[in-house]
Parts: C-alpha cells; sequence; structure tokens
C-alpha cells in the first residue's frame, strides 16, 4: 500500500498499525474517538453528526464519526480512501486498511498491510471470542510483532479491576500460546473516552499509558538492513546496450562491486552500479529502497529470480513446508494445484498433504485431510521447478507467499523446510575445467557382450518395507541367469562411501546424490543395478533419474517397494521403529521425520499384499520385458 498522506509532515515518523478484534467489540467506535480526540476530523464534521444525532434523541455514535469521515474520504479522488491517518504528540499513525473492509483479512494476508504494531480490541463484557483469538492468531503468522491489548467498554463493566484482571489472563494465556506478548493493555471506553488520549478517573487502579501514550511507545520498526540481501527482479529494461534490472530490496544493503547471485538460476555477476530515478547513482542502497542495478557483465535473468550475496544466499528447494491459513470458498484440497505468489515469482504447485489443521479457537492440533475457510493448516506444496526463498523464521518477506485460484488470493503462508532438504547444494557445480573423455569400449559393446542393456533399478520405500530383502532375492536370480547384477544396499554403503553421513534431510540427499551417481556408472559399465535405500524426497529420485539418463533415456526405473507403515512397524527387522518411538532415533522416516511416495513409479511392489517369492517374480517379470535386448 503506498503511503500517500502528502498533508503528514515529512520528518516525523509514519507508524503504521491495524484496528483487529471481534465484531462489535468497538474497533470502529475506538477509531472515530482516535480521530476526534487528535483533531483530526474535518472542521465542522463532528458538530454535524451531534446535531443529527440530537435531533433524532439518539446518543452519538462514534462509528458514525469513522463512516463519516470515510465517506468524505471517498468523495476526494487524489486520497487512497483505504488509509485513514491521525497524529500523535510523537508520531503519525496510519490505520492501515479500515476494519470491516470486505478484504481485510486478504489485505493482511498478502503483506500489502504490512504493520508496525496492532491494536487487538475486546469487549470487557463479552471477554475474549473467536475472532479476538483468530485475528491474535493472523498477527502471529504475519509477523506483527507489537500488539497492544484495547479493553473497551469498561463503563459497563463498572470499570471493575476484577473484570479488567480476568479478560487480561484470558487473553495473555491465549496470545503466549502463539508466542506473541503484548506490549501494553489497555482498559477504555471508546465512547466515553476513557484512556484513549487523557487518563480516566475512573480506572484509578490503572497505572499503565493511555491509547495515544501507547502507540507513541511503541519502537520503531527498524528496517532489515542487517539482514542478508534479498532483492527479487521485477523487470529487467533494456537501455541502449545495458540490460538495468528493477526491484525492491526486501532486506540488507548492496553496493556497487558487490558479487551477487541469482536463485534460483545459480549465475553470479559483480554489480556495477546502482541506480534511482532522476538522481546521482547510489554508493549503497538499504531494505526497502526500490532501485535499478546493472552488472559487470551482461546476463540473461528475468522477473523472479531473487539476488542475494553469494555467500549468503536464499533456500532452493521444489518442496517446502508452510503454514497455511486458508481464505478460500472451496476448502484446499491434496493433489490439487494453485498459483504460488513468492515475492515477484509467479509458479504452479501442488499440495503434497496436509499434515495437521490447527483450530485458532484452542490452539489444537489435529489430523485433517480438508482445509476450510478461515482455517489454519500445515500443509506440504510442491512445484515442479526449483523455488528460491528463505524459511519464515529467519527472514520474513522472502518467507512467505500467497495462494491463488483462478486469480482470485485464497491462502496465505510462511515457509518452513522442517524436514525438507535446501537442494542447493546438490544443484551446484562447483568444479570448473573439467572436459569429459570418451570412452572407446561403447555401450552396444556391452550390451552385446553382456546380453541384456544396462540400468538402475532404484527400489524406494519406508525403513522394513523389504528393500533390501527383494533387492538381494532378485540380485541372486539375475545372476543365477547369467547377467551383470549388483546391489547398492543403504546400510552397506553408508558404512563406507557415505560414512560421514547421516540422517538430516540434507545428508539424506547428498547420500543420495552420491549413490544416483554411482549407480548410473554401473548402468554405463553395462550393470543392472539395484539401488535399496529409502530415499524419502522425490526431488532427490527425480536427480537420480537424471544422472541414470545422461546415459541412457530409459536406464532409470523407479520402484516403489511398498508396505503400510503399520506392517513396516509390526515387521521393525532391526528394532528402529521402537527405539525411534521412544525418542532414541531422530528423525525416523515415517515417525518423525517425511516420506514422499512416488508419484508416479515405473513399478510399485506390494510387500503387504504378497510374499516374498511373487515380489521377487514381479521384478524379474520387469526386467526381463525392460532389459532385454532384440
Ligand atoms: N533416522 C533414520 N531414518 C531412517 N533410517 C535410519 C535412520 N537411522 C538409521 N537408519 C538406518 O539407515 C537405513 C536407511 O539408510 P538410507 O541410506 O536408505 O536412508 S536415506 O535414503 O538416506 O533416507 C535404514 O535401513 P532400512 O531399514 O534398510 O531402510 C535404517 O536401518
Ligand atoms: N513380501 C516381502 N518382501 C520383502 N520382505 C518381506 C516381505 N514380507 C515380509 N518381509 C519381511 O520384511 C522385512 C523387510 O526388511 P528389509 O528388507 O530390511 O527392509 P528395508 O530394506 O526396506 O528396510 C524382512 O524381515 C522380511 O523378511
Amino acid at each position: 500500500m503506498q503511503d500517500s498522506s502528502s498533508s503528514l509532515d515529512m520528518l516525523r515518523e509514519t507508524f503504521k498499525i491495524v484496528v483487529v478484534g471481534h465484531v462489535d467489540h468497538g474497533k470502529s467506535t475506538l477509531i472515530g474517538r482516535l480521530l476526534y480526540d487528535t483533531d483530526s476530523l474535518p472542521t465542522g464534521k463532528f458538530e454535524e453528526l451531534k446535531a443529527i444525532c440530537d435531533r433524532r434523541g439518539m446518543a452519538l455514535e462514534w462509528s458514525f464519526v469513522l463512516d463519516a469521515f470515510q465517506a468524505e474520504r471517498d468523495q476526494a479522488v487524489t486520497i487512497d480512501t483505504t488509509q485513514i491517518w491521525f497524529k500523535t504528540p510523537k508520531r503519525d499513525v496510519v490505520i492501515i486498511d479500515a476494519p470491516g473492509h470486505r478484504e481485510f483479512l486478504k489485505n493482511m494476508v498478502s503483506g500489502a498491510a504490512s504493520a508496525d504494531a496492532a491494536l487487538l480490541v475486546v469487549d470487557a463484557e463479552e471477554g475474549v471470542r473467536e475472532q479476538t483469538r483468530r485475528h491474535g492468531y493472523l498477527l502471529h503468522l504475519l509477523g506483527v510483532k507489537q500488539v497492544a491489548v484495547v479493553i473497551n467498554k469498561m463503563d459497563l463493566v463498572d470499570h471493575s479491576e476484577d473484570r479488567y484482571g480476568e479478560i487480561v489472563r484470558d487473553v495473555t494465556a491465549y496470545l503466549h500460546g502463539i508466542g506473541v506478548e503484548p506490549s501494553f493493555i489497555v482498559p477504555i471506553s471508546a465512547r466515553e473516552g476513557d484512556n484513549i488520549a487523557k487518563k480516566s478517573t475512573s480506572t484509578p487502579w490503572y497505572k499503565g499509558p493511555t491509547i495515544l501514550e501507547a502507540l507513541d511507545r511503541f519502537h520503531s520498526v527498524t528496517v532489515p538492513s542487517e539482514q542478508a540481501l534479498r532483492m527479487p527482479v521485477q523487470d529487467v529494461y533494456h537501455f541502449d546496450q545495458r540490460r538495468i534490472l528493477v526491484g525492491r530490496i526486501e532486506a540488507g544493503v548492496l553496493r556497487p562491486g558487490d558479487e551477487i547471485l541469482f536463485s534460483p538460476s545459480n549465475k553470479t555477476a559483480r554489480v556495477k552500479s546502482l541506480d534511482i530515478w532522476d538522481a546521482p547513482p547510489l554508493m549503497e542502497a538499504h531494505a526497502g529502497q526500490s532501485i535499478g542495478l546493472t552488472l559487470e557483465e551482461q546476463l540473461f535473468v528475468e522477473r523472479g529470480e531473487m539476488i542475494s550475496h553469494v555467500e549468503d544466499p536464499p533456500v532452493l528447494s521444489t518442496v517446502f513446508r508452510a503454514r497455511l491459513f486458508w481464505l478460500g470458498h472451496k476448502p484446499l484440497e491434496v493433489g490439487k494445484r494453485y498459483t504460488l505468489k513468492l515475492a515477484t515469482k509467479t509458479a504452479n504447485v501442488t499440495v503434497v498433504g496436509i499434515d495437521t489443521l490447527i483450530d485458532t479457537d484452542s490452539l489444537a492440533h489435529r489430523p485433517g485431510t480438508k482445509l476450510e475457510r478461515n482455517m489454519i493448516g500445515e500443509v506440504v506444496l510442491r512445484a515442479r521447478e526449483v523455488l528460491a526463498f528463505d524459511e519464515h523464521v529467519s527472514l520474513d518477506k522472502t518467507g512467505r507467499f500467497v495462494l491463488l485460484e483462478d486469480y482470485d488470493l485464497v491462502g496465505g503462508g510462511l515457509i518452513s523446510m522442517e524436514g525438507y532438504p535446501d537442494q542447493r547444494q546438490s544443484l551446484t557445480v562447483r568444479s570448473t575445467n573439467v572436459y569429459s573423455v570418451e570412452h572407446t569400449i561403447t555401450r552396444e559393446n556391452r550390451v552385446v557382450r553382456n546380453g541384456h542393456k544396462g540400468g538402475v533399478l532404484w527400489f524406494t520405500g519406508l525403513s522394513g518395507a523389504g528393500k533390501s530383502t527383494l533387492a538381494m532375492e532378485v540380485e541372486k536370480h539375475l545372476f543365477q541367469k547369467g547377467h551383470q547384477v549388483y546391489v547398492l544396499d543403504g546400510d552397506n554403503v553408508r558404512a563406507g562411501l557415505n560414512a560421514n553421513l547421516g540422517f538430516s534431510p540434507e545428508e539424506r540427499t547428498e547420500n543420495i546424490r552420491r549413490v544416483g551417481e554411482v549407480a548410473a556408472l554401473f548402468a554405463d559399465a553395462g550393470f543392472i543395478c539395484i539401488t535399496a535405500f529409502i530415499s524419502p524426497y522425490q526431488a532427490d529420485r527425480d536427480r537420480a533419474r537424471g544422472a541414470a539418463n545422461r546415459i541412457d533415456s530409459d536406464a532409470f526405473h523407479e520402484i516403489h517397494v511398498s508396505a503400510d507403515l503399520n506392517t513396516c512397524e509390526r515387521r521393525d527387522p532391526k528394532g528402529l521403529y521402537k527405539k525411534a518411538r521412544a525418542g532414541e532415533i531422530l528423525d525416523f522416516t515415517g515417525v518423525s521425520a517425511p516420506y514422499e511416495a512416488p508419484a508416479t513409479p515405473e513399478l510399485v511392489v506390494d510387500t503387504d499384499a504378497k510374499d516374498l517369492a511373487s515380489c521377487v517374480e514381479q521384478v524379474v517379470d520387469y526386467i526381463d520385458r525392460t532389459f532385454r535386448v532384440e
């Protein structure tokens, strides 16, 4: 949202707030009163409204003041009608997006309304209600760290200190549960003007600030210049021979001469100049500034790329976890595709699964498959392409996204990579000046001698699904037939080649990358190479396929050795599930680490439904068909 308030004093600080809370708890009344008490209303407006109310024999409704104020604004076409502002002794406070506004939640979720602080209004009579909790949760989800709770309508509870205490306990217990510590809890009566601009004599027991004082006591929100540099490329302009990349620096600092990295393309370049419109080039640009930059060398980069420094790059991944606030009228569906917008990047994503649903009322987590409007869920999303982003805990601006369905905003979420690896390591080729050498013995020579093609049979499945047992049996059969066959087994490879790797998401990815490359070499040597690794991530298996396909376009066969988690746990051949459940093994697949079943494997072997002999027969049949030479 633009700061359109040209009439604000340039030297004073502009502070953006949102006012949230349950319907009828007094948001509009509070704003109306704040406008009046700070002399922000057009001359005569208040008197006019008062006269109307008097004539009708009714008490003045402060929310009318806000309505009238907005109506006036709506006619002044030069002013952004969605913004309301007033002055405190210290600041110009802008209320971004008025409560009751139809698009309020959408604006909040899309981050258009990124507020410096929030006022959460609670009715002293009614106490904490559904929307109080939901809005509180939303503030937490959107990273609004400074919150003042405003306990309104104190006049209706006789300014009771006890009632104030009760609500303080309720509201702080809830906010504490979601990690929000309110900065102030102010008892007010918006209608009577108690503790808004001046201290009320009706609440002598209250020693804290008035609303205006609270607004001035909030911390100025620092621009995230100390963070790692992030500048999403918004556009690329061509002037003469020059390309100018434009965008807004979301975090960090950029200087001419800096070496920068573009993600996900992984190109690097040195910054030549930083330009802003109609002014000399900058020696330094900071978070919050929109700039144009030129590079020392000409690179082809597109909108959506993320600029960082080389040494502090964003995460690269095709898959991530998100805490998603759902606004769609239709529930979020597993398997369905949505459009993702993340900084300047737009991509299609598919919902892989919904892990938990979070009830914003009770904060209870429960399993579920349907994420409905106004609910929050932990979901896993996958894109076909590699995306560059950050985990929300480390970088707020590039760690959030929105989802669209048919151009309509249906959800907003925060990214976490918990249980998933950063794929950057396995996507970056570091060696340079490397040239491939041709073999003099061709693949055909080997096929002719062996009587079958080379290739990779990639077994994937949960621990205990039967990968090793099956792999070794199949190997025996093929060997007896005179085939060149070799099994690469997880436990064996991890004792040698991959002895330096554990089970973190990144280490599993590296494990599978190496095995994928070794298996491809075996295939190139004419072997039927069977691999038996859990290989829980689709992206890793896809990369292993890519390695084998460099040798032959149909060399890779993904085989899902499938058994229900319960079955695997019952079999528990090594007693590992038991240990995992007891918390003795961390990140155990299926228990405390994810397993992504193949979406389109070449073969599924169901070891739950069939005995070992039938499973072996199924795989050997498959091999006979696909590795045969005519
Ligand atoms: N945390 C954790 N999670 C999963 N598995 C564990 C873990 N710790 C040890 N093990 C043992 O390691 C075997 C899996 O190794 P992999 O190389 O196949 O795993 S992965 O593909 O890198 O995920 C696996 O063997 P299998 O039971 O044959 O699958 C286990 O014996
Ligand atoms: N149809 C089957 N195929 C393979 N193994 C089976 C089958 N039915 C039962 N099992 C048993 O399941 C266990 C699988 O263990 P293992 O082969 O070590 O699994 P993984 O290598 O996938 O961890 C073994 O004890 C095996 O005897």
